[in-house]
């Protein structure tokens, strides 16, 4: 996919978000990947500057675009943590020009996974609602865990993060508690409870429940609760800087070079599979 003796293109989608900015930070001083291309939405102030004067610095030679055909058709990979709608517009795009498509955007519907899947027909989607190495790494010891216990033990899965996140539970919840459901041997929607309020009756034995804090500006804190008849164990992982996630995924970009179209996630990246 790369032309032979470049490192390989990366165009990074949501340019001026939280994500965005601290990816396009870290390729700009990468030596394995370049950076070719950042878009935003249409109407974003961020259109038509350099991305290094936007982000406070100096000039890079890079100008933010709302062209996605453009941008993208210079990409060898995208990486993508926008929304869920912005998400699914670029992996058609990205399919057409047989890029590597990293999605860290959270919150889709089944709609829109099953549109990912058909784009992930003509080029690699690799995707996963968590890029670091700690909560890939907690997913396999949640399955774990969640196998050797037995049902009288309840899982519970509490996260928190920032106060502008929108979408609940967060990609990283519902990655750990899928990894609890497959230890029980069970899909998660048969085992999810709904958010609780109000006389909720006692607690369904065997579900596995979720709850969201959102507040100030947390990166990220994960856990997954196994509560049993006089004790509990906590399976914790805290996120206190987005470099992990953009690390993850510049990772995954440059991995599924060589890969051919299909569904990819970061247990394949980093070998845990
Ligand atoms: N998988 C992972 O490891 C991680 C995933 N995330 C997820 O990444 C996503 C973005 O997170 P943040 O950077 O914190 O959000 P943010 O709100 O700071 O940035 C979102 C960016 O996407 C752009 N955008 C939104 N809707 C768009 C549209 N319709 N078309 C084009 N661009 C659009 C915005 O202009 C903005 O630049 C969220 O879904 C979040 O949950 C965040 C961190 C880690
Ligand atoms: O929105 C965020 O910030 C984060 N989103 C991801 C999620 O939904 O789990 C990953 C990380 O926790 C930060």
């Amino acid at each position: 996919m790369t032309p032979e003796g470049d490192l390989p293109g990366i165009v990074v989608t949501g340019a001026s978000g939280r994500m965005g900015q601290m990816l396009m930070r870290l390729i700009l001083q990468s030596d394995k990947a370049r950076l070719v291309g950042a878009l935003d939405r249409e109407g974003s102030d961020w259109i038509g500057r350099d991305v290094g004067e936007a982000m406070g610095g100096t000039a890079v030679g890079v100008t933010v675009s709302d062209d996605p055909v453009a941008t993208i058709a210079r990409a060898q990979a995208v990486i993508d943590f926008t929304s869920p709608a912005a998400t699914v517009a670029y992996a058609e795009l990205t399919a057409q020009a047989r890029a590597v498509h990293v999605i860290g955007t959270t919150g889709m519907d089944q709609a829109q996974l099953d549109y990912l899947a058909a784009a992930a027909r003509h080029a690699p989607i690799i995707r996963a609602g968590n890029m670091s190495l700690g909560v890939n790494l907690l997913v396999g010891l949640t399955r774990k865990v969640a196998a050797a216990l037995g049902e009288d033990w309840d899982i519970e899965v509490v996260e928190a993060h920032h106060r502008h996140k929108v979408d609940a539970p967060s990609g990283t919840a519902l990655m750990l508690g899928e990894a609890a459901a497959e230890g029980r041997g069970q899909p998660l929607a048969d085992l999810r409870t709904p958010a609780r309020e109000g006389i909720t009756g006692a607690r369904e034995p065997g579900s596995i429940g979720f709850s969201a804090i959102r507040g100030g500006d947390v990166v990220g804190e994960h856990d997954v609760i196994f509560a049993g008849e006089g004790e509990r164990l906590v399976l914790r992982h805290l996120a206190t800087d987005r470099a992990i996630f953009a690390r993850g995924a510049i990772r995954a970009a440059l991995w599924g070079q060589d890969k051919g179209p299909g569904e990819y996630d970061m247990a394949d990246v980093l070998g845990l599979t």
